[in-house]
């Protein structure tokens, strides 16, 4: 049995020892868990209210039972199967949804968006790295089609991309409640792409994404490769924009450091407006945890939160997963919420994100060392394996493990362009998923750079 089913066989165990049987039959029966990562266990529910109690209730029990089932420290995330739910609740049908469509039948094309009910300007904390984003979000929001089109966010992980461009769909759809607004991630749009080719509904694919009035387009940089996907989106991003419909899009870099988008959609995409998100400042950091905190009715002291945003400083994700994780290690001692317990909580927490005051010239030292190769030569031009390779390696951890710009890397590398930075990144990335020694080398240079 793999990790996953023992982790899930010994929570279903545990939830059946604490909750009544018919929480039990409602909540924790009808939840699949999908996958585990090393930091996340994706647990699907068949419904949003499912969902909202599974985060309200039963998520720091997940955590507590994974840790104290191998050590595991997991971020539980609970998503809304897209499946038809087996309770007596009902989803919202879509409203332009001639009611002939059944939901099993349903195109995922055609299915409803969910937009994440957290995901509001309300609980959105604003600070200087996000400000201006925040505000060209509102600005869309209020006037779609007519400002910035598109609007296009760009910047590291788990920064609040997604989270602003759901806002921009509850704002819109407070002000106009039969404004059609579609959510999609990049990979959801080729995939139905795709099925639509292959059950031959493409002229219906094409009516649906080309008739919103508001198209959230998330993770974008995952159209690299994806050619025939690219040019439907071309069309589709034509056709919205002519009739003045507004487009929002997100990515992890500039469009122009996309590899392999086509030039007339990097063209297309500076149309508009395009905002950087970088991380938050330490003020920020505190006001996002203490709003979180207080969401929760979690009981935390103004120092711990000080202390717990004082050790995440770049990814938000994170920085609530530390809460959490505070939160439930002080629900397994059964104590109060301090900074001591915060600061043994965390003690062992392996931050996989950006790590504070990490520089390149430390990176290439431990790279150096770690292969035996100069750092004059990890900064040099020869094209020999035994260099090229621990290169491309410090390069990787570069843009892991900092925040620094790929052309910042590129010229900390002895002035190398920055799609050397971004081939080498994507080739390291690619071999990681089947190489085990590399693995097991990122994994000891990543614990050497952390100590
Ligand atoms: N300014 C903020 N105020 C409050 N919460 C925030 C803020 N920014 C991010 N968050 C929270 O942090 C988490 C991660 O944010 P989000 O998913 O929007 O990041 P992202 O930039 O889209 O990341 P990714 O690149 O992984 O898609 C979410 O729970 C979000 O609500």
């Amino acid at each position: 049995m793999s990790e996953l089913n023992d982790l899930w066989a010994y929570l279903e165990k545990k939830f059946h020892d604490t909750e009544a049987p018919v929480g039990y039959s409602t909540w924790i029966a009808t939840a699949k868990p999908v996958a585990l990562t090393k930091d996340q266990l994706v647990i699907d529910v068949p419904s949003k209210l499912h969902q909202d109690y599974w985060n309200k209730r039963l998520v720091t029990k997940v955590v507590e039972g994974a840790y104290q089932f191998a050590n595991l420290e997991i971020t539980p995330v609970i998503r809304v199967a897209d499946e038809k739910p087996k309770t007596t609740t009902t989803m919202p049908k879509k409203p332009q949804s001639d009611g002939a469509d059944d939901d099993e039948q349903m195109p995922t094309f055609m299915r409803p968006t969910h937009l994440n009910n957290k995901y509001t300007f309300e609980t959105f904390v604003t600070g200087k790295g996000n400000q201006m984003a925040h505000a060209a979000a509102l600005v869309v929001s209020e006037e779609p089609g007519m400002m910035y089109n598109p609007l296009f966010f760009y910047g590291g992980v788990g920064l609040g991309k997604t989270h602003l461009m759901h806002a921009i769909g509850h704002q819109l759809l407070a002000a106009q409640p039969n404004a059609k607004v579609k959510y999609v991630t990049s990979e959801a749009f080729a995939n139905d792409f795709i099925n639509s080719i292959q059950t031959k509904q493409q002229e219906r694919f094409r009516q649906e994404y080309r008739g919103v009035d508001l198209l959230l387009v998330d993770d974008i940089q995952f159209f690299a490769d994806k050619e025939g996907t690219q040019e439907e989106f071309f069309h589709t991003f034509n056709a919205l924009y002519e009739d003045k419909k507004q487009i929002v899009l997100t990515s992890d870099r500039l469009p122009n450091e996309i590899p392999k988008l086509q030039e007339r959609l990097i063209s297309r995409f500076k149309w508009g407006l395009s905002v950087d998100i970088t991380p938050p400042d330490l003020e920020t950091r505190i006001a996002i945890l203490r709003n979180k905190a207080d969401a929760e009715r979690v009981d935390i002291p103004d120092d711990t939160l000080s202390y717990i945003a004082g050790q995440i400083d770049s990814n938000i994700r994170e920085l609530e997963g530390a809460l959490l994780r505070v939160q439930a290690y002080a629900n397994l001692k059964k104590t109060p919420i301090t900074t001591s317990l915060a600061a043994d909580a965390l003690k062992n927490l392996k931050l996989d994100g950006k790590t504070m005051g990490l520089t390149i010239t430390t990176i290439q030292n431990a790279v150096s060392k770690y292969y035996n190769v100069t750092v004059a030569d990890l900064k040099g031009k020869k094209r020999v394996k035994q260099i090229v390779y621990p290169r491309q390696i410090a390069m990787y951890l570069s843009r892991e493990m900092t925040d620094n710009s790929l052309p910042k890397i590129g010229k900390s590398f002895g002035g190398k362009d920055h799609t050397t930075v971004i081939h080498a990144h994507e080739k390291i990335g690619q071999e990681l998923k089947t190489d085990d020694q590399l693995q097991t080398d990122i994994r000891e240079l990543k614990n050497i750079l952390k100590a």
